[in-house]
């Protein structure tokens, strides 16, 4: 048995970097494990900025490289803030893990940050958050081949139809999404 990581970090057209399985993977596998970067724990979308600010202040000079190495797809909208607090924001917006069911604690994760979302049924790993561990967990849903892209659902509540799914990714996620369900002419 191969002890060397199932999956690599690959650019993909038109979306950025993805993670691919270099092997089959069998359903049920534990992918990774990591930390977050930062978590911020606020009610309030303001609240959540301040306090976003202050962590990231807060961070080692390594931790800040790993997170503004982060994809950014969020437009700059206010353009009194400087260039490190437009970035951070960006990119919280982009990346955020909302890790409780009240939409209290959001986190930022390096690896977790990395895999592109596909729309139900598309998906073929999800995540766990352990609030007593402080860990992120990926897991495969189902049996994946080598070579295939391992993606999450970032919001599974979107049955709407392609075209209204697509806008509201766009609108709360800032991406025209192409994923296989999205391409896929059976859809409407
Ligand atoms: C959390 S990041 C995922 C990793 C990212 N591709 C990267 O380069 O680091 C989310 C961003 O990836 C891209 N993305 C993710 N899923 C996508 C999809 N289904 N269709 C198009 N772009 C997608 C979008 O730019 C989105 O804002």
């Amino acid at each position: 048995m191969t002890t060397e990581s199932p999956f690599v970090i690959l650019d993909v057209p038109n979306k950025g970097q993805s993670v691919f399985a270099v092997r089959f993977i069998p359903a049920g596998t534990s992918l990774f494990q990591e930390p977050p970067i930062i978590t911020v724990e606020d009610a309030q979308a303001t609240a959540k900025i301040v306090s976003l600010n202050r962590a990231f202040s807060q961070l080692s000079a390594e931790q800040k490289t790993a997170y503004l190495s982060l994809c950014n797809s969020q437009p700059a909208s206010d353009t009194a803030l400087t260039e490190v607090d437009i970035a951070v924001l960006g990119i919280w917006k982009t990346n955020t893990f909302v890790l409780d069911d009240q939409g209290m604690i959001n986190g930022i994760f390096q690896m977790s940050s990395r895999l592109n979302h596909s729309c139900l049924g598309g998906e073929n790993a999800h995540w766990e958050w352990s609030e007593e561990e402080k860990l992120m967990r990926f897991w495969t849903d189902r049996d994946i081949e080598a070579g295939e892209e391992i993606t999450h659902c970032y919001r599974p509540d979107w049955r709407m139809g392609t075209k209204n799914r697509r806008e509201a990714l766009m609108e709360n996620y800032g991406f025209w999404c192409t994923c296989k369900v999205c391409e896929s002419p059976e859809e409407d």
